[in-house]
């Protein structure tokens, strides 16, 4: 047998075996902040979804679209080139090679991406482009969303999915930016969540094999530890 040989085997040996994780849940329950995490501790990509739908609304409103008009929308989804970087210590993302970072996290954004992400074409587009980017992550990865345990990857190794009550999403949220209004915050993400929910294509759901993990009365570090654990157990078990 060839050295080469012999060091390909020996790493297969010791090299954990790739892992994909699926983590959805509503607004706020944590799910950037918790993948990241994890996939910084364990070494792999990760990629957040909800960007790439703020990345095609964030465009579509720069592009005199009404977002409000399905069939506009729909007809424009396609042009956009939208590129996610999955370093989970510095995720990326830009559209038409700009950097989308700081835009995407705009109030206007945010109270426009649940119709613009309603749309089925967008949908299709996206996923697409998620599952491309899950497949090209050799060492696995931590995908993080609405759908992804049950419509983009429903093969994932692992499906978290995260709650938590509105009250504590809201004062999460409301502790990022000071000043804001508690019941506001809470108001707009209830609304948020009804439009992600109630949407008629891939809407936001647990999958019927996820862990949920309510996370309300969790420190972000426990919650952290908790995916942690379910990941080695499941690395293990491959
Ligand atoms: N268990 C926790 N306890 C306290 N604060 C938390 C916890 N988990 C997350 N947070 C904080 O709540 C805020 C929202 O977290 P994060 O952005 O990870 O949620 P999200 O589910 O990804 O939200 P969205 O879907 O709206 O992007 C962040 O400021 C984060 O630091
Ligand atoms: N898999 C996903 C992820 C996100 N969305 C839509 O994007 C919005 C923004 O998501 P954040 O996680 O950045 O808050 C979200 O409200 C959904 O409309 C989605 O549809 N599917």
């Amino acid at each position: 047998m060839s050295t080469t040989v012999e060091t390909a085997s020996a790493a297969a040996r010791t090299a954990p075996a790739a892992v994909i994780v699926a983590i959805d849940g509503p607004s706020g329950t944590g799910k950037s902040s918790t993948s990241k995490a994890v996939a910084a501790q364990l070494g792999l990509s990760y990629l957040d979804t909800g960007a790439q739908y703020r990345a095609i609304t964030w465009w579509m409103l720069n592009n005199g679209i009404d977002v409000q008009d399905a069939m506009e929308v729909a007809t424009a989804a396609a042009k956009p080139v939208i590129v996610s970087g999955t370093d989970p210590g510095a995720p990326t993302i830009t559209v038409d090679g700009e950097d989308a970072s700081g835009p995407i996290r705009t109030q206007e954004v945010t109270s426009r991406v649940s119709a613009v992400s309603a749309v089925p074409e967008v949908r299709a587009r996206i996923t697409e482009l998620q599952r491309s980017i899950a497949a090209a992550a050799e060492g696995g990865i931590v995908v993080e969303g609405r759908d992804i345990g049950t419509t983009v990857l429903p093969d994932a190794d692992l499906k978290i999915f995260l709650t938590a009550s509105p009250e504590a999403r809201a004062a999460r949220r409301s502790g990022e930016v000071r000043g804001s209004d508690l019941a506001a915050t809470k108001e707009a993400l209830i609304k948020r969540d009804a439009a992600d929910s109630g949407r008629k294509t891939s809407p936001l759901a647990k999958a019927d094999d996820a862990v949920e993990v309510d996370t309300t009365e969790l420190t972000l570090p426990q919650v952290i530890e908790c995916v942690v654990t379910l990941v080695e157990e499941k690395r293990a078990a491959k």
